[in-house]
């Protein structure tokens, strides 16, 4: 079954949801994609990131508040590769990522502004599961968010 778009969902439950205006690209091999809202809050290091795709995603989309710093590389192909491998639906990664060739082969949603070759340091520093903020709208763990290549939509 064909996941309904964005743009249908937006007439039907407009007054509910909250729609991302900031272009992120589509960089995954799923344009489409929806589930429970997971987050991550890191600044230029991606060791939470890692640890997080480590575990069962069962369906989860894990939204990546990375500043929206383009400096350095969030997620790559392997992190991604986790991600498919534990479950998740997809990511959105409110930064860059690498390997985007790689990644645009893999089944797997995945948002994000840019990439950049530079990796990210592996501190642990940051936060896991609580709600963040991208561009104005803010993500809740738990609320339900869809993309498509028109863009992102999450409950209020
Ligand atoms: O390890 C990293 O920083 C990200 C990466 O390159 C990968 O996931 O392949």
């Amino acid at each position: 079954m064909t996941q309904l778009s964005t743009a249908d969902l937006y007439d039907e439950h407009g007054e509910q949801l909250r729609s991302v205006s900031l272009q992120f690209q589509n960089l995954g091999g799923m344009s489409g994609f929806s589930g429970p809202v997971r987050t991550v809050r890191c600044f230029q290091d991606n060791a939470l990131v890692r640890q997080q795709l480590q575990t069962p995603g069962d369906g989860a989309v894990l939204v990546i508040d990375g500043g929206g710093s383009l400096e350095t590389a969030l997620v790559g192909d392997i992190i991604a590769s986790l991600a498919v491998d534990n479950g998740w639906a997809g990511l959105i990664v409110h930064g860059a990522i690498r390997d985007r060739v790689a990644i645009g082969t893999l089944p797997l949603g995945v948002k994000a502004l840019g990439s950049n070759p530079a990796k990210s340091s592996k501190t642990g520093a940051g936060e896991v599961d609580v709600p963040v903020e991208i561009a104005g709208v803010v993500f809740r763990p738990g609320a339900t968010v869809w993309c498509d290549d028109d863009g992102i939509l999450v409950e209020a």
